[in-house]
């Protein structure tokens, strides 16, 4: 059945100044809000549901354009029941029929969140947690987004939104302006959040010639402001050149750097007037009405110069009237609003979605509408396979999707990029590759996406990150902001906020746990590996290959310094992973190692447990690590995923994003020391309400391990310095406890702990759950519901009992006064 959708979201709503920087200055989301935005952005918000009410209205039925029809699928009259909430997501029939063949039913809360505000122009902080389904929420928008800007080329539609409006009153400029200023649709009032930067922006019109002029800017937040004029020469930051003359908040005039005292300071509530007199070449200001004297002479040589009302904002917001409102205080005489220059004196603002904004209408074949990066080739690949799979009916125009990751010909690539491209999804490094040889161009972007944003961080790719973002331009061609959408299930680190800031332009949280959490469907435990306690390492016949760690330490049976014990932890970890394989009967498991070379050790070690590499062994297992080479680890996941193995050895280069469907087990070899890799780790089971489990095999005392950082010259390959990294060697002692601790810290949560047997005692998921199966619907849910619902079936019985007396009396009973003669 089609419960997942949908009518095409109306053009009309998509294609005017609706999707403007209003809209991002209104994205908050009703979900729980991380980030609250200021008094007068909270307002916006308000008005936020206005915009999305008003793609709601069309979407629900009356005005809606020939483009509008409901996707009516096998579940047809569905939609005119209890899908409808979710008809109101607005994705397009195409997709809705793609993610329907999929076995969608219906969205996941995160895509029930975050697909409007994508849709409605927004950037999106995306925090759900592991196997929510984060991929269709940014996937789904971005193809029929796409679809839409190339159907309205191919239309000759392209130009939509302000730049497509012929400039007809005095407002702010849309497309003079910094790339964190926002501008209401109606162009009166500007705000920028900026806390660090100063934005700017110029108004759609000038003066020239001759004439005394007048306008009024009112301070509406708190933040630091500068108003005044300048020519279309002159630098956002007003005041900073000389062809820019600005009035202060602190009280300072400025033109050309030079600051310097002038009236009084001025703040929230204060109107200033602006007064320029082209006749005597000069520049005033007032302050709620008093004049506060000549501030500038302008210079002779601007005698010709257009001069343009202008704003420059910190963190702070300001209401323009050019006369077109009542006034707050009259000018002079002699002089008149802005609004009433004559026409030979007025001038549009050359900037009209050209210079910073994308540069043409016409598509450039290199230059795609969305950048998705991955932080990982193997989630680069499930991403563009994922978008294959939702644009599969999307046609006429179809959107083109690349993959562009790193250890496959670059060549393929360039020849896709040349033949035309729509969406790209790749690494960091072939990307920038790419971007640097000048084969992909940002010149058409409009959606950038980063994927495992805090990972990509992690990683070190902060830099390219702002490379990429300061090519890309802020505002498309047709009139619409570059929209930014960022993702992981442990978003919440400062690195991310500090980037979100610096490039997001009023994002929208989409929050649903709040801080990082666990999905219900994972049951996560811990098994710890005591040496001290079982001894079983001293005389076991066979045990996995170890590191090498201890070749130069005194490691003996009996001995009970902290080398041996470490030894034995290695040791007995090979034994219990075998041992939880065989307690839970695993034929389906991802197994984390800390190291390449621990991930080998255990894929030797499973190998010669089951008796060799045939299928039939029962611990069949492949590797997924750095050191292999691409084809390998593609092959080797594809072999996973086919189920042509039963197990899966991997560093923390799978911890992230892999997706492979109803994977009921996962097993830590050793916790991850970055306490968002657990989640991630864990997280690769209990996806898409299917129950997972998830074990941790946790040494109770320190384990020495390699360290390899950019001291080791080979880094890694075959290095034996065994010394630890305070005496410049690559081995440190690895302190798990203290890494359990930090996590349960991180997560607030007790991780449940088991015995060496690993069996999992009698609790909530024992004997309710076959792990990799779908969710069973326990009591509970249902007993809530009845619970909610009693008090309104109570009433509604009560109402039915006095209709029906009533009716009675009426018409039956004898001394009903009704009923006589
Ligand atoms: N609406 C839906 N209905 C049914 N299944 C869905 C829905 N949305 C996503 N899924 C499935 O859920 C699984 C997890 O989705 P996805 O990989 O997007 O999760 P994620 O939130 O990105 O997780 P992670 O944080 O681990 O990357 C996928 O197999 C996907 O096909």
């Amino acid at each position: 059945m089609v419960y997942f959708l949908a009518k095409m979201r109306p053009s009309t709503v998509g294609s005017e100044n609706a999707i403007s920087s209003m809209e991002r200055m209104c994205g908050y989301t009703k979900s729980k809000l991380k980030e609250k935005p200021s008094n007068r952005a909270a307002e916006m918000a308000a008005d936020s549901d206005s915009f999305l009410g008003e793609r709601r209205t069309a979407v629900e039925g009356e005005d809606v354009d020939e483009t509008s029809i409901f996707f009516l699928g096998v579940g047809e009259q569905l939609y005119h029941g209890s899908s409808r909430g979710v008809a109101e997501l607005g994705v397009q029939p195409e997709v809705a029929k793609a993610v329907d063949e999929m076995d969608w039913m219906l969205p996941t809360d995160v895509q029930a969140e975050a697909i409007p505000l994508i849709l409605g122009g927004g950037d999106v902080l995306m925090a759900a947690e592991t196997g929510s389904g984060k991929t269709g929420a940014f996937c789904l928008p971005i193809i029929q987004i796409v679809w839409e800007t190339l159907r309205d080329l191919r239309e000759g539609k392209g130009k939509h939104g302000p730049s497509a409006q012929p400039v007809q009153k005095w407002s702010l400029s849309f497309f003079d302006r910094g790339s964190a200023m926002a501008i209401t649709p109606d162009g009166m009032r500007c705000q920028s959040r900026e806390q660090k930067e100063w934005h700017g922006c110029r108004a759609t019109k000038g003066v020239t010639g001759k004439g005394k002029y007048y306008y009024e800017a009112l301070v509406e937040d708190e933040g630091l402001c500068r108003v005044g004029w300048s020519t279309s020469q002159a630098a956002l930051d007003l005041g900073t050149d000389k062809n820019g003359f600005g009035f202060g908040g602190t009280g300072k005039k400025s033109n050309n750097k030079n600051f310097d005292n002038y009236g009084e300071a001025f703040g929230m509530h204060d109107v200033i007037g602006c007064l320029l007199d082209l006749d005597d070449m000069e520049i005033r200001f007032w302050k709620n009405g008093a004049d506060l004297g000549k501030a500038f002479s302008i210079p002779s040589q601007l005698k010709d110069a257009t001069f343009y009302p202008a704003v420059v904002l910190k963190n702070a917001e300001m209401l323009f009237n050019f006369g077109e409102q009542q006034l707050k205080h009259q000018p002079p005489n002699g002089y008149v609003v802005v609004c009433e220059a004559p026409i030979d004196c007025t001038i549009n603002n050359p900037a009209t979605g050209t210079g910073q904004t994308g540069p043409s209408q016409t598509k450039i074949k290199n230059a795609p509408q969305a950048i998705i990066i991955e932080p990982s080739r193997e989630l680069a690949e499930q991403t563009h396979n994922q978008m294959r799979l939702f644009k599969k009916f999307v046609d006429n125009p179809t959107p083109k999707e690349l993959l562009v990751i790193g250890g496959v010909s670059v060549k393929e690539q360039i020849s896709a990029l040349q033949a035309g491209v729509d969406i790209v999804v790749g690494t960091p490094g072939r990307l920038e590759d790419l971007m640097s040889s000048g084969h992909l161009s940002l010149t058409q972007c409009r959606f950038f996406v980063l994927d495992e944003a805090d990972g990509l961080l992690q990683q070190g790719y902060g830099d390219l990150i702002n490379r990429v973002h300061s090519q890309i331009p802020k505002i498309t061609s047709d009139g619409k902001r570059l929209q930014m959408i960022v993702c992981s299930a442990t978003l919440h680190s400062f690195d991310v906020k500090k980037m979100a800031e610096r490039l997001m332009h009023f994002p929208t949280w989409v929050d649903l746990k709040g801080e990082d959490a666990v999905p219900e469907t994972v049951h996560h435990i811990v098994v710890t590996v005591d040496p001290r306690e079982d001894k079983s390492w001293t005389n076991l016949k066979r045990h996995i290959q170890t590191d090498d760690v201890h070749v130069n330490d005194n490691v003996r049976p009996g001995s009970n310094n902290p080398e041996t014990l470490s030894e034995a932890v290695k040791m007995l970890k090979g034994e219990y992973c075998v041992r939880a394989i065989n307690e839970h009967k695993m034929d389906r498991a991802l197994i984390f190692c800390r190291t390449k070379l621990d991930c080998d050790n255990l894929e030797r070690y499973l190998i010669s447990v089951g008796g060799g590499r045939g299928p039939k062994n029962p611990y069949s297992c492949v590797c997924l690590h750095g050191d292999r080479k691409p084809p390998e680890r593609k092959a080797n996941l594809e072999k996973f995923k086919h189920q042509e193995v039963r197990f899966l050895i991997c560093t923390d280069v799978a911890a992230r994003g892999l997706d492979i469907g109803g994977l009921p087990f996962m097993i830590n070899m050793t916790l991850p020391d970055e306490k968002s890799n657990y989640v991630h780790r864990i997280g690769r089971v209990g996806r898409a309400e299917r129950m997972g489990l998830a074990i941790s095999i946790v040494s109770a005392v320190p384990e020495k391990v390699w360290y390899h950082g950019e001291w080791c010259p080979s880094r890694g390959r075959n290095c034996s310095n065994t010394n630890l990294t305070t005496e410049g060697g690559c081995c440190m002692w690895y302190n798990e406890p203290q890494y359990l601790a930090d996590i349960e810290e991180h997560l607030g949560v007790t991780i449940q702990q088991v015995d060496p047997d690993f069996k999992v005692p009698m609790d909530e998921f024992d004997g309710k759950v076959v792990y990799g199966q779908k969710r069973s619907q326990t009591g509970t849910n249902y007993q809530t519901h009845v619970a909610q619902m009693a008090p309104t079936v109570q009433e509604l019985a009560s109402l039915e009992s006095q209709a029906q007396l009533i009716y009675l009396k009426r018409h039956y009973l004898k001394d009903n006064p009704w009923n006589k003669g």
